[in-house]
């Protein structure tokens, strides 16, 4: 079954630049589909590579060319950084964490955190942390609407639930509470959406400008993000000091989130601290969910992958340990595929920190933004041929001669979902353990059936990370035979 090719066949040539404006007014008229607009300009361009003009001069380079992509993160890595204009539009709600940090602040949060990510923290992490989540508060959630076939409005916002609340313990030591049958409302993840959407908002505008002003006058939009950031430091704060506290009187923390990690490894500059954790949790919340939500969309239109995943699932024991949730071969695969369509993060964007030509030839000036298209190249004819459209997990996979599967990666730059090189994705592994363990936890018990109205097709939009426009509605089925397809 094919998905649609690019999303427009009309409107794919590279904008109109005029003085002082740039392409803004392109950027505006397509800013609500800008990720499939600038990928449908990528796929017809030869070299996969072209400078966008934005307002005032200033350039950005997008790119879905692996070779320049590799050149980006790994060759001339000191060149391209997170940079002045990410800076300030995601500083307010980011400060100095991971996400928004370059030099030694970042390579410091990163050597401290990668602790967190090793085996030992990742095993305790599916079994204290992701087990307790799918049993305790999704399966009640699923059963329920199974028993009473109602329709979930939105199944994206229970992942989103479980995967905030699963962040919030492993950056925090803390549970937010947020996937309860009741569905609560809490300031702190409203600010945390808000924080967000807003900061991608500057990031993305057409004329920067306009934010600035309304920062400089706290209204609008710039109101709302002090509002969000003031609620979310707020809470943080509160965390902070009472984990502080802990520690003086027990000299040795006992839990080992990141926040305690940084605490007891002497770094106690608490608004920095606070930045290190609000990181965490925007990369460890919507990208896992995001993941999920079109994986579940995916899987219900091919059922012979759902077949081939439930077989997988059949052979593990009920409830799947570390050890088998890290051998389900044929369900990293299909992960992997649903990333390529439908990436959590779409698009990446550095800054030029000097003058430096890419390997196809394109000169890039000190300053210009440059981007690689994530989105793009999992849609690349050139990258994956001419069945991209095809949902084939298949293309991850070998058979060995035991007729068993195994698993075969594709080069970081052809694929760079997770980003590659000196800063790629820190939680890569977590995250496929948990979507694993996630999968097999559901679909043992479940059928998952969207119940959009016929012939509607979902909408992928994004600010920093993908999401399905207006949610995912489902129908839960109680499967009586594990594979009764
Ligand atoms: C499917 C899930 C995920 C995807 C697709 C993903 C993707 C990415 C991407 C593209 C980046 C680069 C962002 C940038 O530098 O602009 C990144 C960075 C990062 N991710 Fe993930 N991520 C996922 C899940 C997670 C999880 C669960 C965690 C941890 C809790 C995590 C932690 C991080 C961190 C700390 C960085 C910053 C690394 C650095 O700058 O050195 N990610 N991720």
């Amino acid at each position: 079954k094919s998905l649609k090719p690019p999303s427009s066949t009309t409107n794919t040539t590279i904008p109109k630049s005029y003085p002082i404006f740039g392409s803004a007014f392109s950027v505006a008229a397509n800013f609500h589909r800008r990720v499939q607009w600038i990928s449908d300009i990528l796929q017809t361009t030869p070299s996969s590579t072209f400078i966008l003009h934005r307002t005032f001069g200033s350039r950005q380079v997008f790119t879905a060319n692996p070779l320049v992509v590799q050149h980006i993160l790994k060759t001339n890595f000191p060149c391209y950084r997170k940079g002045l204009t990410l800076n300030r539009s995601l500083g307010d709600f980011l400060g100095n964490g991971i996400f928004n940090a370059d030099g030694e602040t970042w390579k410091f949060q990163r050597q401290i955190s990668s602790h967190e990510f090793n085996a030992k923290s990742l095993r305790k992490f599916v079994k204290t942390v992701v087990d307790v989540e799918l049993s305790d508060r999704l399966a009640p959630i699923l059963s329920e609407a199974s028993k009473n076939q109602t329709i979930l409005p939105d199944f994206q916002d229970i992942l989103q639930r479980f995967t905030f609340d699963n962040i919030c313990v492993i950056a925090f030591g803390f549970d937010p509470e947020y996937l309860l049958p009741s569905l609560p409302e809490t300031a702190f993840v409203k600010a945390f959406d808000n924080g967000t959407r807003i900061s991608s908002l500057r990031f993305n505008a057409a004329v920067p400008l306009i934010w600035k002003v309304k920062k400089i006058l706290n209204i609008g939009s710039e109101r709302q993000l002090k509002e969000a950031v003031a609620e979310v430091r707020g809470l943080a704060t509160k965390i902070v000091r009472d984990k502080k506290k802990e520690l003086k009187e027990k000299s040795t923390l006992e839990s080992l989130d990141i926040l305690s990690r940084f605490l007891s490894s002497g770094y106690s500059d608490e608004s920095f601290v606070i930045d290190i954790v609000i990181s965490f949790i925007l990369a460890g919340r919507d990208t896992t969910s995001a993941a999920l939500t079109w994986f579940f969309w995916l899987l219900s239109k091919h059922s012979h992958v759902e077949n081939e995943i439930l077989k997988e699932i059949t052979a593990k024991s009920e409830s799947v340990s570390y050890d088998e949730v890290k051998d389900m071969v044929y369900t990293h695969a299909a992960l992997c595929e649903s990333m390529r369509l439908y990436p959590p993060v779409p698009v990446d964007t550095k800054e030029a920190a000097y003058d430096d030509v890419l390997p196809d030839g394109t000169l890039v000036k000190k300053g210009w933004r440059v981007a690689y298209h994530i989105y793009a190249m999992g849609r690349s004819e050139k990258i994956w041929g001419p069945d991209w459209a095809e949902f084939r997990p298949e293309r991850w996979l070998s058979r060995d001669e035991d007729e068993m599967w195994s698993f075969v990666g594709m080069d970081p730059y052809s694929y760079p979902v997770f980003q590659a090189g000196p800063r790629v994705c820190l939680g890569k592994e977590m995250a496929f353990l948990q979507m694993k363990r996630v999968v097999a936890g559901v679909l043992r018990e479940f059928r998952v059936v969207p119940a959009m109205e016929k012939g509607v097709e979902p909408e992928y939009t994004a600010h920093l990370t993908a999401l399905m426009k207006g949610g995912f509605p489902v129908r839960i089925e109680k499967r009586s035979h594990i594979i009764d397809q």
